[in-house]
């Protein structure tokens, strides 16, 4: 781990997708009685609910903040920036009841499109500067999770943006099926981690803390998955990869970054990257969700090394060829 991503002192976030019924609030409950030692303030979003998940949420100890009045990607927005707000305040002990909690968990609901979520960390400034969103974790059912993501959009999008993609209910399905559901997981969205769960438990240290927006370390992607056989799905939503080992411009990277971004924007959900930059003995960092995007020195190239520049994307409709003439027009 780097040492920035050691000392930041900032309350990390985790948000918590997933389909209807997969499992989060099983999950919520999972990790508010683990033994982990910390304190979770925990805000939950119930789409025109009067607080039925408050109910279900156990653990005395927790702060938990609702959300009733919509969805939490819309509407509520403001009301999410509001009680991060709230909280950091009482953390400080600028509100009348002090509060203590080492981490927030947000718990969307299954209709919630991520990106605005996610957005609010980078967006807000007074959001990004007591909180990082550390990692974006959703969980599927796996035994209607065929359905859910040949039905809608909205369960592509919570695949798409995942940084741990939580397949739940592995009771209910044949090891085939699951193997099956994996694939096509890991076609949609192979920069995120997979693990198989029943009743969504699974090692703490596995969803919290794992930095997934600090890009610390070098990306796990694994370049096979373009050579996987298994191509049956026509999902709208998939991913691609890109490695280079010629050094790049940043001129030219700059050009295409913004190309991208006009042209491509809205249709790429979630993309990072490591860029091997001619004459520059950093390694460059970049992510994005949809129109925004960062890039930042990262740490020096090691002798030890190959210097590579890689990157994924994941979106909807990518024009694969497009992408790959603009890539390799970087080339320095
Ligand atoms: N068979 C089986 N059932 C599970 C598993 N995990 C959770 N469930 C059940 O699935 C149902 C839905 O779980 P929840 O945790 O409420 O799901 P949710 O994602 O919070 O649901 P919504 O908030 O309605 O979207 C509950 O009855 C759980 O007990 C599992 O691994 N296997």
């Amino acid at each position: 781990m780097s040492p920035a991503v050691q000392t930041d002192p900032r309350i990390p976030v985790t948000v918590l997708t997933g389909f209807l019924g997969a499992g989060k609030t099983t999950l919520l409950n999972y990790v508010l009685n683990a033994n982990h030692g910390e304190k979770i303030a925990v805000i939950v979003n119930e789409f025109g609910e009067v607080g039925i998940d408050n109910q279900l949420v156990v653990g005395a100890n927790e702060e938990i903040f609702e959300m009733n009045n919509g969805c939490i990607c819309c509407t509520v927005r403001s009301d999410l920036i509001r009680i991060l707000g709230d909280l950091s305040d009482a953390r400080l002990g600028k509100k009348d009841r002090k509060v203590n909690f080492d981490r927030v968990l947000i718990e969307t609901t299954g209709l919630a499109d991520p990106a605005p979520v996610a957005q609010t960390f980078f967006v807000d400034p007074s959001i990004s500067s007591d909180y990082r969103l550390d990692a974006i974790v959703t969980v599927v059912d796996a035994k209607h999770a065929e359905q859910h993501l040949n039905d809608g959009h909205e369960a592509q999008e919570q695949v798409a943006f995942a940084d741990v993609l939580l397949v739940n209910k592995t009771d209910l399905v044949s090891d085939t099926e699951l193997q099956k559901l994996e694939q096509r997981l890991h076609a949609m969205n192979p920069a995120a981690t997979l693990y198989r769960t029943q009743q969504s438990k699974i090692e703490i240290n596995q969803i919290l803390g794992i930095h997934a927006f600090n890009l610390d370390k070098k990306l796990e992607i694994e370049p096979g998955f373009l050579e996987e056989e298994d191509h049956e799905h026509d999902d709208e939503v998939g991913s691609l990869f890109f490695r280079e080992t010629r050094p790049l411009d940043l001129d030219k990277v700059e050009g295409f970054i913004n190309e991208w971004l006009i042209e491509h924007g809205t249709d790429t959900f979630r993309y990072k990257g490591i860029l091997n930059i001619k004459d520059l003995e950093e390694r460059i960092v970049f992510q994005g969700i949809h129109m925004l995007f960062s890039a930042y020195p990262d740490r020096l190239w090691r002798e030890d090394e190959q210097r590579i520049s890689e990157f994924v994307v994941i979106g909807r409709h990518l024009d694969e060829a497009w992408f790959q003439q603009q890539f390799t027009n970087c080339i320095a």
